[in-house]
């Protein structure tokens, strides 16, 4: 049992009685108004002749006092002493007849007369019913000593336990307290079923008469209540005990004056025998040069040995007559009480450790620390041989789902194994949203996708079947050229472009002065891919005085022919790219307003976070206010301003989804982008050498075999009539003899650059420089 001092030492207080007469010795007893010494004078003098009188100072004396105040004065504080763990003892000492039975039990008859007992119990209930944070249990126990004999007085009763059929003995206790054993402890619910025993054992009590009272108590009775409380808050396995033990003493008697004879006489021998070895304990605990103090001497004493120098709170109220004729009594009995007031007793909390309870608990640490040194194993190790079970990865996903959506704050880590299953489903969650986000951008972006599979230059077409030369394709625009009749027929198209227009002036003024040697000549010495400066420029090319007239053979300026080309073969294309570029515009702006509302909601998140704080700080500085039910009272304030922040958490988390979408369709309109102008440009560049740089006799090879004019780099085809020309064959006999190895070739390059087109468009516009030719297109893309 642990226990908690209250103090060096309390001494036992105590109270003087004096029952009402109608013939109060006014001259021999006087209370003083302190209301705590009482004067009392000898009669005659005659036995004490050196002091005629005595004072007496006491705890209080209480004369005419009613049952009520009795309680209120002297028993109260020991009661309730009790739910605070410490045993308390109440005792009535006293003459036969003087009232300590009237004090102890009351008159049974009327309420209003019951003495400090039932009003304990009635106490102890309603403090039962009061301390909800608290289980209790409240047993009874009633016994009496008669004739050096302990009796049970609640033996009758049945489902009392501890009882047994043996002698009942005074036994010592481990902490020092003491006990009887085989006294019955009956376990009581309530005020009335508690009364029910007391006066059960009221009825088994011994009474006698004699002169002085009818109904005199035979034996000394001792009423305990035993409390036994329980925190319902505290988990912890501590509860605290205590006894309340009310002791009704049998009075003191003179046989001269009882006129006991026989039985009653045996009694009362038994009773001042036990009373006066009560006197040498008291005596003896009073004098602190004592070691030995004589409890065992009998039943009383030791029984009483915890209430009396054990660690009680303990009262004495000493009955006494206010007559004269009781005087010599009424003295004796005031000189023990004023002894009794110098015993001093050492209160504790009984507290104890329920071992059942304790030994669950450490179970219970035990295994939370197993498995706390488990984890830390298999993080150190990082070794996991563990498999989950079907319902452990369905717990996993459910605990990743509810931490998702907010309604689990945090994952309880278990083990390795799960950890990784718990990764394991977030990244499911992860794809799953990827999927569903690529499907809710589908149909936005379907229009320019269609756009985009309507047109001819797919991947699939540049790396696998290749169309005729000169085919026009069925839908979009038309990509390659016409076989040279048509390309004559163009000629005079009710609305050739510029650029055409030009190559058709220049290839009639050529085919007029220069032969096709020459011209293939004239061809080959200008720069093939323009230059740098070329393109930086974007100036039309002037044509050098100094150079020979064939040289007006010159193709268009590439930024004239490039508008030209945008106009018309490249127009499906070119609106396209408009569309795009009108989209992503649309999504960079959203973007920017999201960032926007997101950078102020969270200048709005952190005012009123640190708002908040110091409001904190405040109430810490200046204490909680707490309303009745014990919850802590937030000023108007701050509450609105938790409002505020719940809602700017809100909109914070929805614009910043918003936000991740719309960079998402950014990303992806970016990428449409690029992909729609390198096509452009691409489309272009061959085009432009096409129609402007390719000489009719490569073109006719080309129209021949399976690749597009527009596949094949220029200087590549012309290349093809060099080594023609070198070998001095025909050119058309040779090209067409070789043109399927060199095709073959030149469409495998072909395809090599278109797939590293694709992937430079899916980079960066400016990638796509150089990677088909050596034309500069930078000017080009500022252009675009
Ligand atoms: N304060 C009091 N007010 C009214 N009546 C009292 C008071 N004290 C005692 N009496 C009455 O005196 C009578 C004797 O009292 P009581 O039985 O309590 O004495 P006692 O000290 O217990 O005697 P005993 O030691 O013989 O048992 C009873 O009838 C009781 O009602």
């Amino acid at each position: 049992m642990a226990g908690i001092m209250s103090s060096q030492g309390s001494p036992v207080k105590v109270y003087i009685r004096i029952r009402p007469t109608a013939n109060f010795a006014h001259e021999l007893i006087e209370c003083l108004p302190d209301q705590q010494t009482l004067r009392v004078r000898s009669k005659k003098g005659k036995r004490n002749n050196h002091q005629s009188s005595w004072l007496f100072q006491l705890n209080g004396v209480l004369h005419n006092v009613s049952q009520e105040d009795i309680y209120d004065g002297v028993a109260r504080s020991v009661v309730l002493g009790t739910f605070g763990g410490y045993n308390g003892t109440i005792m009535c000492f006293g003459q036969t007849g003087a009232g300590k039975t009237y004090t102890m039990t009351g008159a049974a008859e009327t309420y209003k007369q019951r003495g400090i007992i039932p009003r304990a119990l009635q106490e102890v209930f309603q403090e039962v019913a009061g301390r909800v944070d608290h289980t209790f249990s409240v047993h009874l126990s009633f016994l009496e000593i008669y004739n050096e004999t302990i009796v049970d007085l609640l033996s009758s009763l049945k489902h009392g336990k501890g009882s047994h059929s043996g002698v009942l003995t005074v036994v010592e206790e481990p902490g020092g307290g003491v006990s009887v054993k085989g006294l019955s402890l009956h376990l009581v619910h309530n005020e009335e079923e508690a009364l029910n025993l007391l006066f059960e054992g009221e009825m088994n009590r011994i009474i006698g008469e004699h002169a002085l009272n009818k109904h005199s108590s035979r034996s000394h009775c001792i009423f305990t209540v035993h409390i036994e409380s329980r925190s319902r808050t505290l988990s912890e396995a501590k509860y605290i005990t205590s006894k309340l033990n009310l002791v009704d003493l049998a009075g003191s008697e003179r046989l001269s004056k009882t006129g006991s004879e026989g039985q009653v006489q045996m009694e009362a021998m038994y009773i001042n025998k036990s009373l006066s070895f009560l006197e040498q304990v008291i005596l003896a605990l009073a004098d602190s040069r004592r070691e030995h103090v004589p409890f065992r001497q009998c039943k009383l004493t030791h029984a009483l040995k915890d209430s009396l120098g054990g660690n009680c709170n303990t009262v004495l109220v000493a009955n006494i007559y206010g007559e004269g004729a009781q005087i010599e009594e009424t003295l004796s009995t005031l000189r023990f009480a004023t002894r009794m007031k110098c015993v001093k007793t050492k209160p504790l909390i009984n507290e104890h450790v329920d071992l059942v309870l304790q030994v669950q608990r450490l179970e219970k640490e035990i295994q939370f620390l197993k498995e706390e040194l488990s984890m830390c194993n298999k993080l150190t190790n990082r070794v996991s041989n563990e498999i989950l079970s079907e319902t452990q990865v369905e717990e996993a996903r459910r605990q990743v789902q509810r931490y998702l959506s907010g309604s689990l704050v945090e994952i309880p880590i278990v083990s390795i194994t799960q950890i990784q299953e718990v990764f394991a489903q977030f990244k499911k969650v992860v794809l799953e949203q990827q999927t569903k986000l690529r499907e809710e951008l589908c149909p936005r972006n379907a229009r320019v996708e269609k756009a985009m599979n309507t047109t001819p230059f797919t991947v699939a077409e540049v790396q696998g079947s290749v169309c005729a030369v000169g085919k026009v394709e069925s839908s979009g625009y038309g990509l390659g050229l016409a076989k040279s009749s048509q390309r004559h027929q163009r000629e005079v198209s009710p609305k050739p472009s510029k650029a055409r227009k030009d190559k058709q002036i220049s290839r009639k003024e050529g085919a007029l002065s220069q032969s096709p040697v020459e011209n293939t000549t004239v061809e080959a010495t200008q720069p093939l891919s323009m230059s740098e400066s070329d393109m930086t420029t974007l100036e039309p090319q002037r044509q050098d005085p100094e150079q020979p007239q064939h040289r007006t053979d010159s193709p268009p300026p590439k930024a004239e022919a490039f508008e030209d080309f945008k106009a018309e073969r490249g127009s499906e294309i070119n609106r396209i790219l408009k569309e795009n570029k009108a989209v992503l515009l649309d999504r960079t702006s959203q973007l920017r307003t999201l960032t926007d509302v997101i950078n102020v909601t969270k200048r709005g998140l952190d005012n009123i976070t640190y708002e908040l704080r110091q409001f904190r700080e405040r109430r810490q500085s200046q204490g909680q206010f707490v309303s009745a039910e014990g919850e802590p009272v937030m000023e108007e304030a701050e509450l609105s301003l938790l409002m505020q922040l719940k809602e700017l958490k809100n909109r914070y988390r929805r614009a910043y989804e918003d936000l991740r979408c719309t960079k998402t369709e950014v990303g992806y309109c970016q990428h449409l982008v690029n992909q729609c102008r390198t096509r452009l440009l691409t489309e272009f560049e061959s085009w432009y050498n096409e129609s402007f740089l390719l000489p009719d006799e490569v073109l006719s090879v080309l129209e021949a075999g399976p690749v597009r004019p527009g596949h094949i780099p220029v200087d590549k085809a012309l290349a093809l009539m060099e080594d023609d020309e070198e070998h001095g064959d025909t050119p058309g006999h040779k090209l067409q003899a070789d043109s399927s190895s060199a095709v073959s070739f030149y469409n495998a390059y072909n395809r090599t650059l278109q797939r590293r087109g694709s992937r430079q468009a899916s980079q960066s516009p400016d990638s796509v420089r150089g990677s088909r030719s050596k034309i500069n297109l930078r000017p080009i893309l500022s252009v675009i």
